[in-house]
């Protein structure tokens, strides 16, 4: 798979990791991240790292900063993109399985590098289940499409 990674200035030495880490696996990487520890904005990465996963460029996104909710966030004003932050395997995987997620996101001031590198693995190795999580899924895409936020549901 092609993955596109994310970061700001917190997640230097992370992102590094998880890239060797994931290449490993046998992925291919997008750096899209800040490969310097000068002060930075997350926003900018999020939006990048989304931008490439929404335009097919990428299968799915990495997005590390300080906690991963600044960069997600900004990763889930892009159409399309589901993005949530992980800071356990049971979330890595069933983001997947349950939510569709195309991006994930953790901090690097939250978690280490052995669980970050657990939490990539469950999620990359996951499944999409379907069934009803389909259903949720595209409500949540019908929410992204009614312009004043209303559901047809
Ligand atoms: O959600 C935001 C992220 O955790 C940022 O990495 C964090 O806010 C950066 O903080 P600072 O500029 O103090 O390093």
């Amino acid at each position: 798979m092609k993955i596109a990674i994310g970061n700001d200035h917190s997640a230097i030495d992370l992102k590094k990791e998880i890239i060797k880490f994931v290449e490993d696996l046998g992925h291919e990487v997008i750096n899209f991240g800040a490969d310097s520890t000068e002060s930075c904005d997350y926003p900018v990465y999020g939006e990048k790292v989304g931008r490439a996963v929404a335009a097919g460029e990428a299968h799915c996104g990495i997005l590390i900063c300080g906690t991963g909710v600044g960069i997600s966030l900004a990763a889930n004003k892009i159409k399309g993109i589901r993005c949530g932050v992980c800071s356990d395997t049971t979330t890595a995987h069933l983001i997947k399985e349950h939510n569709k997620a195309n991006v994930i996101a953790f901090g690097a001031r939250i978690v280490g590098p052995e669980k970050a590198k657990d939490i990539v693995k469950a999620y990359l190795e996951a499944e999409f289940m379907g069934g009803r999580h389909q259903t949720r899924v595209d409500m949540i895409s019908e929410i992204e499409e009614s312009e004043g936020g209303l559901c047809s549901r």
